[in-house]
């Protein structure tokens, strides 16, 4: 095709008479124009990609506070959509089992040692009874009367066990953790200043109109656990690649064997401790239910304490690791179509106790959907961090700081109304919910009554914080430590925000 034929083609001739040295310089000249000209369309190019990347990738932030169950969640989420890691990293759960297991027969020594020195009660105030006028406890908690055969027993139980102090210290140090205890914090508040005038509008009603009358303190069982959660992801990683270098998996064998070894040889004392009727009946009077704490496995001895024991998926989920910091998970999540490609999802499990909530603020602005983790169980509890607040008053003033947020306006929410199972227990044992929940009346003391009330709190809360009209709020009962159940609700709160862009309705609940 000629030059002619191209009506531009006079506009990039060439000049006419162009000398050598001016021909030189033009090329030169274009060449560099070429050059810039395909790095602005290489960066175009990249842009593009990242863009469509973050069209693809969903980035969940998994909220509530400390024990409420969000990484219990994530735990389901990776037992459904990462089933390959998850099976990598079985092996590596084994000694969070072991220690859960160890703290509990320990803190059961320790409260058999606390009845048998006489120490006062801690705070006992969750009886149904109603408050006297003069403030005086109607019902004392009686005083046991220990025999000295008893009181042998007890103590043959402390001897026998004492081998468990070392174990603990041997699978702290193997989990690489951190350690420490959850105690009452030195500052007032939960969240910044900044987000605390953002989300709490000068006329917002008083966060605790869910009042509890009476609260109890919640016992630390024991030193709580805690693993950092770098380091432990290292160690969950290392083992499943089995990178560990030789000498440090040599010593960790040799501690393993040790652990196992010295669980086999207590499993007896531990099972009888455990069964003991003068044991349940000081862990009773002291208020201690042991099946209600996190990482309960005393019921599993005969499994667990074994030199054989590998953790089953049922195991993990309900073991006990508090997180510390930021953790990043990401699943492949198929689609609506579920032959077509999947969708990458990376979920962020933080930490939930007061002073590490600063640390989700940074994590607000990208974020396109929340799951809120609301534990409805600790309705008679207070924070371990500060025992002044009781827990649902904590959850729900967090709850109505999440909708409210300017910055998470368009961001979808999930609110799992969690805990279930120990909800209906904890009812069923005669825990009033209305000693702890002014405005709940006399509405019957039966679980849907009370899940109903709060669910509708939940939701009013939604409603009325949430300003853009348009956001999807989505609330689900919950048990997350059943995950054949946890399983149908995260299927569909994978439906729900898959489907949010196409959302016109405000609410569904
Ligand atoms: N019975 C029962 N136990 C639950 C439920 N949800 C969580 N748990 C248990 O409660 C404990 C605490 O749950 P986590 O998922 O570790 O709590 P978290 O919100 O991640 O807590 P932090 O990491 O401290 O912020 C674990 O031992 C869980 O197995 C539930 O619905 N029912
Ligand atoms: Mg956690």
């Amino acid at each position: 095709m000629s030059d002619d034929s191209d009506p531009f083609a006079e506009f990039v001739r060439p000049p006419l008479h162009e000398t050598p040295s001016e021909r030189a310089a033009r090329k030169y000249r274009e060449a560099e124009e070429k050059r810039v000209s395909d790095a602005i369309d290489e960066q175009i190019k990249q842009e593009r990609q990242i863009l469509l990347k973050q069209k693809t990738l969903t980035k969940i932030l998994l909220l509530g506070q400390s024990e409420s169950g969000k990484s219990t969640t994530l735990k389901n989420f990776r037992l459904e959509y990462a089933r390959g890691e998850w099976e990598a990293e079985k092996v590596s759960w084994r000694a969070v089992i072991q220690l859960n297991l160890v703290r509990s027969v320990l803190s059961i020594l320790e409260t058999v040692r606390a009845e048998m020195e006489g120490d006062p009660l801690l705070e006992l105030d969750d009886t149904d009874s109603v408050d006297t006028l003069d403030g005086t406890d109607p019902n004392p908690p009686t005083q046991l009367q220990l025999s000295p055969d008893e009181i042998q027993q007890l103590q043959m139980f402390e001897f026998r066990l004492a081998s468990l102090r070392r174990v603990e210290m041997d699978l702290k140090q193997k989990l690489g953790a951190g350690t420490e205890e959850v105690t009452s914090m030195d500052e007032s508040l939960d969240l910044p200043p900044d987000l605390v005038n953002e989300v709490y509008p000068e006329k917002a009603p008083d966060s605790r109109y869910l009042v509890a009358r009476k609260t109890r303190r919640r016992r630390v069982q024991g030193e709580e656990m805690v693993v950092r959660g770098l380091r432990w992801r290292e160690f969950l990683s290392r083992g499943r690649k089995g990178s560990f270098g030789r000498k440090t998996r040599a010593n960790l064998d040799v501690q393993d064997q040790r652990v196992a070894d010295i669980l086999a040889e207590c499993r007896d004392d531990m099972k009888r401790l455990w069964n003991n009727h003068t044991v349940r009946m000081i862990l009773e009077k002291r208020r201690m239910t042991m099946e209600n704490s996190a990482g309960f496995f005393l019921n599993d001895i005969d499994r667990i304490a074994s030199s054989l024991y590998l953790p089953s998926d049922d195991d993990i989920v309900r073991s006990r690791l508090r997180t510390v910091g930021i953790q990043e998970y990401h699943i492949f999540v198929p689609g609506d179509n579920l032959l077509g490609p999947k969708r990458e999802w990376i979920l962020y499990d933080v930490g939930g106790s007061r002073t590490m909530r600063r640390a989700w603020i940074p994590f607000f602005e990208d974020v396109n959907a929340i799951i809120f983790l609301a534990p409805l169980s600790c309705f008679d509890e207070t924070l371990l961090e500060d025992s002044s607040v009781n827990r649902l008053n904590d959850t729900i003033g967090l709850w109505k700081a999440i909708v409210s947020s300017k910055i998470l306006q368009n961001t979808t929410m999930v609110c799992f109304l969690n805990k279930c199972d120990i909800l209906k227990r904890k009812l069923r044992d005669g825990i009033q919910f209305r000693n702890y929940v002014r405005d709940y009346g006399n509405r019957p003391n039966e679980l849907l009554p009370v899940i109903k009330f709060v669910k509708e709190s939940i939701k009013n809360i939604a409603i009325k914080y949430t300003v853009n009209q348009r956001r999807m709020t989505y609330i689900y009962t919950t048990s997350v430590t059943d995950t054949k159940a946890t399983a149908a609700t995260l299927g569909s709160v994978r439906d729900s925000i898959f489907r949010t862009n196409l959302a016109s309705a405000s609410l569904v609940v």
